[in-house]
């Protein structure tokens, strides 16, 4: 099989049964050998069409004498591969979105209802061609937002009692775009000229991350990650800028003893060895091992020595206590500050499933903050923007903890709050939405 949208619809078949989008795309593509503009097009069409369901629903709602979950599962999945062509592929004709769809549908047991999708399409693309917006929003801002963007309620209700409406909306479109890809150099091994001219010369552009002493963005499309110069060599690794942030927040100096609490797959450890020039200690653990395995294959290709794996639960480890001049704990969280990259994180997480992350988060603080000696630091971050996960977690164990006190970042690129976190508001900084704070215990603490 090598129609892209025929693999496309594998691949969504699978989602909609339960599998996670990237392990869905990862099995197709293994399977399906596709030319490599037809393995971007599905890509995007899976991603996409995952991305967008809640809009591509609302159509089908609006237009449909069935509604979108009345409908037959396979077909709804083909109306959303139309619809996804035709709303957001302008590269795409619209009379090919349409074909194609309707061959999907006649190839796909759907061959009576071909006249019914050619039809539902057309209507589509008719009240296109008359107004800017064919959906029919709410007033409701809640609603309207969740509608137009393709979020739960839920997420926008979070951002709203955060952000201006303005601003919630420029958040939901940036959440949509495809995510750029960020680099780290190894300063071990190379540094950012000798980097950028291997790129330049494999004529692939990149361009330096304002502040950031060992970012680069990858600025043209690439292939396969592996593939680009000076990964085998451990000249680099991927890195989102604002998760390169926590290591320089939490400043690990040559010959300290740090613990990386929840470690795996080591983009911040290695960064962290690669900060202490691999002098010192670093105990990278994680309750994960298959995770951990790829922590320890990046560090090899890297060439860091002062790793040591600890596989377990953070939260039971008792052979660490005082003994950390620094603790990082880059915690479990829902992710709602890289929903660009994970496509359907947005319909996976629940207020439960966040409620239930920030007891742990509670827990893992709680327990790991022993870990760190008097005087030491504790970094905590996540990639999420949700204030029960961030704020509160900190509010609380600063509550039941005097003797730990938040730390004011030197940034000043990024807004620190009057409390002293550090909120990574995407659409304002361009980079992944995170959130971190530097706690001290005081020196006579035991
Ligand atoms: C956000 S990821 C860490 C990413 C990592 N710091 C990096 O930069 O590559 C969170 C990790 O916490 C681990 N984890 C979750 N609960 C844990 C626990 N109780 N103890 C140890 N690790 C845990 C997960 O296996 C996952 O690898």
């Amino acid at each position: 099989m090598s129609n892209p949208r025929q693999v496309a619809f594998t691949a969504l078949k699978e989602v909609h049964k339960g599998a996670y989008t990237d392990v869905a795309l990862d099995r197709v593509l293994q399977k399906y050998q596709l030319p490599d503009n037809d393995r971007r097009l599905m890509t995007e069409l899976v991603y996409g069409s995952v991305r967008r369901q809640r809009t591509l629903d609302a159509i089908i709602n609006q237009l449909g004498t069935k509604k979108s979950h009345q409908q037959p599962p396979d077909l709804r999945t083909i109306l959303h591969l139309g619809l996804y062509q035709l709303r957001y592929q302008e590269k795409i004709p619209a009379s090919a979105a349409v074909h194609t769809t309707v061959e999907l549908a006649k190839t796909n047991g759907f061959s009576g209802l071909t006249g019914f999708v050619n039809g539902f399409l057309r209507q589509y693309l008719r009240l296109a061609e008359t107004s800017s917006e064919p959906l029919k929003l709410p007033e409701n801002p809640v609603e309207r937002l969740g509608i137009l963007y393709s979020f739960p309620n839920w997420i926008i209700e979070v951002w709203l009692k955060q952000l201006s409406f303005e601003e919630t909306e420029k958040l939901c479109q940036w959440m949509n775009q495809t995510p750029t890809i960020d680099l780290r150099v190894n300063i071990l091994k190379s540094d950012l000229e000798q980097v950028e001219l291997t790129f330049k010369d494999a004529g692939i552009l990149v361009r330096k991350i304002p502040y950031l002493p060992q970012g680069l963005r990858l600025i043209s499309s690439t292939g396969a990650i592996q593939n680009l110069p000076g990964f085998q060599d451990g000249w680099w690794c991927v890195q989102d800028s604002s998760a390169q942030l926590v290591g320089h927040l939490l400043d690990p100096q040559p010959g300290e003893v740090i613990i990386d609490v929840c470690a795996a797959p080591g983009g911040k450890t290695t960064h962290i060895a690669e900060l202490m020039g691999d002098e010192g200690k670093i105990y990278a653990c994680d309750k994960t091992a298959s995770r951990l395995r790829k922590l320890t294959e990046n560090a090899k290709r890297l060439n860091l020595q002062s790793i040591e794996i600890c596989t377990g639960d953070s939260r039971t480890f008792t052979q660490f206590h005082n003994i950390a001049d620094r603790v990082l704990l880059d915690a479990p969280c829902s992710g709602l500050g890289t929903m660009h990259r994970h496509a359907d994180a947005r319909w996976r997480q629940t207020p439960a499933s966040v409620h239930e992350l920030a007891e742990i988060q509670q827990e893992l603080i709680s327990h790991t903050a022993n870990f760190v000696k008097p005087g030491g630091i504790l970094v905590y971050a996540t990639c999420t923007l949700h204030p029960e996960e961030n704020e509160e977690v900190i509010t609380n164990f600063l509550e039941k903890n005097s003797h730990w006190q938040i730390e004011h970042p030197s940034f000043d690129f990024v807004d620190v709050s009057p409390s002293g976190w550090l909120k990574v508001w995407p659409h304002e900084q361009d980079m992944d939405g995170f959130f971190m704070v530097r706690l001290r215990k005081t020196k006579d603490s035991e």
